[in-house]
Formats: structure tokens, C-alpha cells, sequence
């Protein structure tokens, strides 16, 4: 079935809202688990077989949003919410231009490894639906179990903990669990390295402040979050040493990414480096929040499932910008490594928010007094998908950097500082 659907200006929509059947497999799919449990169920998407970390997200919505999350590399991603794929998945292509970051969704393709779903819907219906949930892995290379009981694997990931896994898909799935020794474990790799962009590149050249981004594996709606309150946005490389171009910007930003923060020592030894000699605003979200930690000299641990959904609740310990102290704010968040709360913390730091659930650090700040402007959050504030309780944050660390911008002019003789062309400079010393 398939109906023009117009918008209020009445301009019709690119597509009619699509509904239809999309699955048809009997191929059956097992997930194993090292614990040693398995469950068997049915194939959807790609029918291939791979190992991963096998964790579990309480998101009720956002299947498209979290799957293209790269901080979901190497992950097989098991959704509490029952029905899976009911509205479809959008075009992901969206013109490159100053107000968007190239594409919809988080990044251009499937991140995570494989999905597993209670029941993924064979019918579909939305405005902005393309294609199935199913097409769309098997376009990505992506498998997908359906109809195994999820709330018994969430059951055993909480208890025992993230664990690894294989999804084994057809014939595969007749044999019986791998050995222990055979399990992949994405985390021993530099994950990071994979998704991070390999050429610095720059989003809205004219914007009103410089912000360099050390790209550990950007979610899209971060770019967008600061290209949207009229930042340039110079995305870099993870391993980068911003400290050779730092001049030239008014803020640095440090992106969500995968796998063990211990894997970017070599970002975190830079980012020191910066933090001890350069005092305009840094703000880092998840994996940048624990490097900036890492960096502060703090230790980063594995939790036990970590905290993935966009349900999660924070209190924040300390006022500054949007934020006030003493306020919970609900959050989507996405991560297994949390950096350890110390008492007492690092000179020059405090705690921002902790967890209300678990109490594990959820943001960390510099202290007034140590004069430096460096925030990190353990949540998403870009929330893509989930709340919007903390998005001004965004705009706090863009206010920051123009104010940074502004007091340096008054003091500064700007006709003497070096003149940046936003791209070229940058990719000249990459
Ligand atoms: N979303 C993220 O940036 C996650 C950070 C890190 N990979 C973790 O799992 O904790």
C-alpha cells in the first residue's frame, strides 16, 4: 500500500508511507554465549556468522539511530524493547552543506556487528521509510536473529556482565557453542582507529567560532549539534596532535567512539599536553570524556554491562551554564567503561554528574579555581536517539568559545594572528 502523503505546505513528501511484509526466512540463527547459554531463533538481514561483545540496550526507539552509532563497533546489540523495525529505516543520504553533516542517521552505514530482536516487524510503515529493517542489513552485510527471548539474554548480561558472543547463522547454527578460546574479543583491537576519520575535513568554513573535533568515531548529530549554533567545525583524525595547529581554534571537542579508552593512550598523552598549556574550552562527550579524564590522570574501569538506552538519569553535582546543580536530567547514553570516582578527585577537578542508577561518574569539570574551561559528560546531550534534557550544553561550550574568541581580540593584536584558512592549513600537516 503506498499513498502521497503531503507536508503543510503542502509540498508532497518524497515517499508515501510503505507497509509490507519483508521477511520471509526459515533460516535458522543461533546466539551463543561464552557464559555458555544459547538461544536459537531465525535469521533476518545478512545469513553470516561472526563473533562479537554481546551487549543490551533499553532504547524503546532509535534502532536507526543507535545501529549507525560507530560506538557500537565489534558489538553484537541485543534490544530489550520487544518489536524491532516497525517504522522502517529512512534515506540516509542528505545533502552536504553548511547545515548538515552529509547524512541523517549517526554515520553512512550499520556499525554494530549484528542485532538481536524479540520479534522484528515484517511490516513497516512510516513517511520516511525506505526499506526494511531486514533489506537494510542485508544491504550491510549485517546479521540478525529474531524471535529469541531477550529478556532472558538482558537477564543473563546483567547478572554475569557484558560477554562475548557468535552469532551462527544457517548450517552454523546446527553446531554446537565455540570454545572459550575461539571468542573474538573486539576490545583487544583499536576500534577507534577504524571509524575515525583518516583526513581532517571542515564543516562550515564561515562559522562564527574554530572548533576542532578529535574524531574517535563522531556520532553525525554532535557535527550537526555545533555546526547548528554556527560553529567551523575542523573534524581531525583520533591519534592528531591538535597541539601542532591549536592556535588556529577557539575550542576543542573530543568524540563518543568504541571499545577500551586504553587503546588511545597516545590521544590521551596529547590531550594532556593541551590541557596543561592552552587554556580555551574543551569539551568531551563519552569516549572523549574519558580521555580528557585518562588525561587528568584518572583511571578508566570496565563496568559490569555498562549503560546503553536513552532512559538513563543524571544528578548533576555542580552548576555551570544550562546545568544546574542539584537538577536530574535524563539521558541516552551508550557505554561499557566509566572513569572511577576518587575522593579525593584530582587537583584542579570535580565530579559534574553522577548516575542516580549506579552511581558511576556521569561528567567531570575543571574546578573554577584552576582556571581552566574543560567539561566532559559520560551521556550523549546530542541524545540521537533519546532525550534532550542536556543539548544546551552544546551551546554553553559554543558561548565558551566565543567568549574566549572575543576577550583574546580585546587583548590580542588580531592583524598579527596567524590567518587560518580552514582546510588547507590542516590537511597540509596531517
Ligand atoms: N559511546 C562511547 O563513546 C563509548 C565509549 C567507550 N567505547 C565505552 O564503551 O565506554
Amino acid at each position: 500500500m503506498s499513498f502521497i502523503v503531503r507536508f503543510r505546505n503542502g509540498a508532497p513528501a518524497l515517499r508515501g508511507v510503505r507497509s509490507y511484509a519483508s521477511v520471509s526466512s526459515s533460516n535458522p540463527a543461533a546466539l551463543h554465549l561464552r557464559t555458555g547459554q544459547s538461544f536459537v531463533g531465525k535469521s533476518f538481514g545478512a545469513p553470516v556468522s561472526l563473533f562479537g561483545e554481546t551487549v543490551f540496550s533499553t532504547s524503546i526507539t532509535s534502532y536507526t539511530e543507535s545501529m549507525t552509532d560507530p560506538s557500537y563497533r565489534g558489538q553484537i546489540l541485543v534490544f530489550t524493547t520487544p518489536l524491532i523495525g516497525n517504522y522502517g529505516v529512512p534515506e540516509n543520504e542528505a545533502p552536504f552543506n553548511s547545515e548538515d553533516v552529509g547524512v541523517v542517521l549517526e554515520s553512512k552505514g550499520i556499525q554494530c556487528s549484528a542485532i538481536i530482536v524479540q520479534d522484528l516487524a515484517e511490516r513497516f510503515s512510516h513517511y520516511t521509510a525506505m526499506e526494511s529493517l531486514d533489506a537494510w542489513c542485508k544491504r550491510y552485510n549485517v546479521p540478525g536473529i529474531t524471535g529469541v527471548d531477550t529478556r532472558a539474554i538482558t537477564r543473563l548480561l546483567r547478572d554475569h556482565g557484558t560477554t562475548l558472543g557468535r552469532v551462527a547463522v544457517g548450517p552454523d547454527a546446527a553446531l554446537s557453542s565455540p570454545a572459550d578460546h575461539e571468542y573474538w574479543d573486539p576490545t583487544t583491537e583499536n576500534l577507534v582507529a577504524q571509524v575515525s576519520t583518516r583526513e581532517p575535513y571542515t564543516l562550515n568554513p564561515t562559522g562564527s567560532v574554530n572548533i576542532a573535533v578529535l574524531d574517535f568515531g563522531t556520532k553525525a548529530n554532535i557535527l550537526r549539534s555545533l555546526v547548528r549554533r554556527d560553529a567551523a567545525v575542523t573534524v581531525l583524525p583520533w591519534n592528531y596532535d591538535f597541539n601542532n595547529v591549536r592556535d588556529y581554534f577557539d575550542g576543542l571537542f573530543l568524540t563518543n567512539g568504541p571499545g577500551d579508552p586504553g587503546q588511545c593512550m597516545e590521544a590521551a598523552m596529547n590531550v594532556r599536553k593541551t590541557m596543561k598549556e592552552w587554556n580555551k574550552p574543551v569539551f568531551g562527550i563519552c569516549m572523549g570524556h574519558q580521555i580528557i579524564g585518562i588525561a587528568a590522570g584518572m583511571n578508566a574501569y570496565r563496568m559490569r554491562f555498562g549503560n546503553r538506552g536513552h532512559n538513563q538519569p543524571v544528578l548533576a553535582l555542580a552548576s555551570s551554564g544550562s546545568i544546574t546543580a542539584g537538577r536530574v536530567y535524563v539521558t541516552s547514553q551508550n557505554h561499557q567503561y566509566a572513569l572511577e570516582l576518587t575522593d579525593p578527585f584530582p587537583e584542579g577537578w570535580e565530579p559534574f554528574f553522577i548516575n542516580c542508577n549506579d552511581s558511576s561518574v556521569e561528567g567531570i569539570k575543571s574546578t573554577v579555581e584552576s582556571g581552566k574551561r574543560i567539561w566532559g559528560v559520560q551521556f550523549h546531550p546530542e541524545s540521537a536517539g533519546g532525550p534532550l534534557d542536556t543539548i544546551e550544553m552544546f551551546t554553553d561550550f559554543v558561548n565558551e568559545c566565543k567568549a574566549v574568541k572575543a576577550s583574546l581580540a580585546r587583548t590580542q593584536s588580531v592583524s598579527s594572528a596567524p590567518k587560518f584558512t580552514a582546510r588547507s592549513p590542516i590537511i597540509a600537516t596531517a
